[in-house]
């Protein structure tokens, strides 16, 4: 069997990809490199192009009649420059993917795994949600997030496919056998500053220590990547019993169930490393959220999937990725 993954190229796309060789389903990787990376599609079936490129899904679906399910994970991901780019944003995220599932619907696909985000909910006092919490997205980047989410939902209930959406929380930690990870050299969220400040001996600045949360600094989920990449594989293999004619559409929450807080991020990154960490505490950064986490059990009832790395693994597993991660890639 063979899946395509659009945005095989990234940091999620390229670990469901190396998940999927582990299953034994062939992974085909279509990706703009846009943000991907050309080092993580070496040694596997890959077409460099758009999602939008109507005569490019063609012939992929022609040279591999036996991909019945996609997975869609071709984004762009960076809030700060979705606010500044939003019309860039709502084009990559939103009109690409409209083109993408018209191209897919003509070829005769009907199962597409989106990668949605966390970041969708109204996340403003730290509290647990479940895929029925109030949607409240807070950037240009979410917003085109929950907007594919509705869009495919639509289309599913016309009968046109079905759509299973997960919502991931914060991925960390790169495979385990380390063939991909985080691709960018200096990354901007928690764990990526944590590293940048134990690497160059600088505090780490917890920005923002006065949300309603236990310990003032924000709460978030943080779920390792190579167990995100296991859910898809549970979601390819058990698609069919999970989506049907009379339920063709459905959101599950991608989380390890339980809040870290920054404090607590930060005592987790020092069990992990030799020299413990200095923080600093700052501003919060603008637009940023208290958080939350999941309290659902919808992964574990219809995936039959619970994450099994810790958050320490996670550490450990973005720390081993550095050294790999400059060697492969140069810039
Ligand atoms: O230097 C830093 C960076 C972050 N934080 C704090 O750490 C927590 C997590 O921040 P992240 O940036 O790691 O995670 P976010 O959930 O805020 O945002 C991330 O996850 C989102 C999806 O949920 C989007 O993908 C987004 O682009 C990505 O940055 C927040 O409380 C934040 O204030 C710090 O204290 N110091």
């Amino acid at each position: 069997m063979s899946v395509l993954i659009a945005g095989g190229a990234g940091y999620i796309g390229s670990t469901v990809a190396s998940a999927c060789l582990d299953r034994g389903i062939t992974p085909v990787l279509l990706d703009n490199l846009a943000r991907g990376r050309a080092e993580f599609t070496e040694g596997r079936i890959f077409y460099e192009g758009d999602i939008s490129d109507g005569a490019l899904i063609d012939r992929i679906l022609s040279e591999h009649p036996d991909i019945s399910t996609v997975v869609h994970c071709a984004a762009l991901i960076v809030v700060p420059e979705s606010v500044a780019d939003p019309i860039g944003y709502y084009e990559a995220n939103v009109s690409k993917s409209l083109d993408f599932v018209r191209h897919l619907h003509r070829n005769g696909v009907g199962r597409l795994i989106f990668s949605s985000s966390a970041s969708i909910y109204q996340a403003e006092d730290g509290s647990p949600v479940t895929e029925d919490s109030p949607l409240a997205p807070q950037s240009p980047y979410a917003r085109t997030k929950a907007v594919c989410e509705e869009m495919f939902a639509d289309i599913a209930a016309a009968g046109k496919m079905r759509v299973l959406s997960l919502r991931y929380f914060n991925p960390v930690g790169s495979d385990p056998l380390l063939r991909t990870g985080l691709q960018l050299k200096r990354p901007s969220h928690a764990l990526g500053k944590l590293i940048q400040a134990h690497q160059e001996g600088t505090p780490f600045p917890v920005t923002g220590v006065n949300y309603p949360t236990r310990d003032g600094t924000g709460i978030r989920d943080y779920v390792h990547v190579s167990d995100l990449a296991a859910a898809h594989i549970a979601a390819i293999d058990g698609f069919d019993s999970i989506l049907t004619e009379s339920k063709p559409s459905i959101a599950i929450n991608l989380g390890t169930g339980s809040g870290t807080t920054v404090r607590e991020l930060c005592a987790a990154f020092n069990r992990v490393v030799s020299t413990p960490l200095a923080t600093v505490d700052t501003d919060p950064r603008p637009g940023d959220v208290a958080g939350g986490y999941t309290l659902s059990d919808r992964a574990a009832t219809l995936l039959g999937w619970t994450p099994k790395l810790s958050l320490e693994e996670g550490i450990r597993s973005a720390l081993d990725w550095i050294p790999v991660r400059d060697e492969m890639l140069k810039d």
